[in-house]
């Protein structure tokens, strides 16, 4: 990566401002009076639903504390991914994704048609996961992704899967305060979920880069899926796109917090009460960064839509429906193909 390459700058007006606005206001929302606990009586976390929905409606970003997840599985996570990433290239490209199985390493990956500064590890929360093998609405083939095994750092895997199986527990928490934020029964959002879900962990690894001012680590896009939850390290370059202004601002780190934001799937199921927001990430010259987003997706042959308790006659439904899995595999497949049009977005699906 260390040659100038036309390939990783953005255009003038997408270009970081190298002294960015550090965020006020993104919500620290603690989540302990749940950690311990189901959801099981409405009336005890009230107040946490609230800063939840508050969150969701006015930035679609927030950051948590106290969510369940162990800081010393968190820290093996993150040795094991630094450990993974100071290997060769060649070693590394032994676990490369392939055509098929659209998971594992690779350096190449494009947002909106420009290469991202970064190189990424995806490992799946279910192995195998079915997935269409097409995006095209009358092709009911599917085809399976499956994990790939290093075998440097040789717990690799293992610290992998356990660190997946906490987060996981934390994302169904997660939806459970956003159903009851939205009205909904807590449990609503499960059955997308319980079986083949199609959630993946990614660990992206962003080297110093020369020319920070041209380039970025992951180019501006929203997360297509329900909910992600990240881990970024202390180093920051996250910029989150502000609903207020429109105004990109910075997210501080904040020592074993979680960053999460609100996908494309929540926006269209509760009709845009909640929205997908744009973000992006700086690179710098001197720092390396780390970071590890758990990307939470349902299940392939979910039918995204309005949910039924979102919209009435004042409110009709903004979205047709769509298959999660043919999103997903439009997503995955034209990320590492630079074209002409911009990739599939939900507003493709939008009622005029
Ligand atoms: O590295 C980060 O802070 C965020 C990465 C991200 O937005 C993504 O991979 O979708
Ligand atoms: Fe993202």
């Amino acid at each position: 990566m260390g040659e100038v390459d036309p390939a990783f700058i953005q255009d003038p007006e997408h270009r970081p401002k190298l002294s960015p606005i550090q965020a006020e206001g993104i919500p620290i929302i603690d989540l302990s009076p749940m950690t311990n606990q189901t959801v099981s009586d409405p009336s005890f976390i009230e107040g946490l639903v609230k800063e939840i929905g508050n969150a969701c409606k006015e930035w679609g970003f927030f950051q948590v504390i106290n969510h369940g997840v162990s800081l010393t599985l968190r820290q093996r996570m993150e040795k094991a991914s630094r450990m993974f990433f100071a290997q060769s290239l060649e070693e590394k490209k032994k676990v490369s994704r392939d055509e098929t199985s659209l998971i594992g390493y690779y350096d190449t990956e494009l947002t909106k048609n420009v290469r991202d500064w970064k190189e990424v590890f995806d490992f799946l929360a279910k192995d195998p996961t079915f997935i269409p093998v097409s995006s095209d609405e009358h092709d009911d083939r599917l085809t399976q992704w499956t994990n790939a095994s290093p075998e440097y750092p040789s717990n690799f895997r293992d610290v992998i899967k356990e660190y997946i199986e906490e987060v996981e527990k934390l994302s169904f928490k997660l939806m459970e305060l956003i159903a009851l934020s939205l009205g909904l029964e807590a449990k609503r959002f499960e059955e997308f979920f319980i079986k083949e879900q199609t959630s993946f962990i990614r660990l992206n690894h962003y080297p110093p880069c020369p020319y920070p001012h041209l380039a970025l680590g992951v180019g501006r896009h929203k997360d297509g899926g329900a909910l992600t939850i990240l881990a970024q390290d202390e180093v920051g370059g996250l910029e989150v796109k502000r609903k207020a202004d429109q105004e990109w601002v910075r997210v501080k780190p904040t020592p074993d917090a979680y960053i999460i934001n609100v996908g494309d799937v929540i926006q269209v199921w509760s009709n845009d009460l909640y929205e997908s927001v744009e973000h992006r990430v700086m690179v710098n010259s001197e720092k390396e960064r780390f970071s590890i987003p758990f990307f939470f997706h349902p299940a392939h042959d979910t039918e995204v839509k309005p949910l039924e308790e979102m919209i009435n006659e004042q409110k009709p439904p903004k979205y047709r429906p769509y298959k999660w899995g043919k999103f997903l595999a439009h997503r995955k497949g034209s990320n590492f193909k630079k074209q002409n049009v911009e990739n599939i977005q939900i507003y493709h699906y939008k009622i005029a």
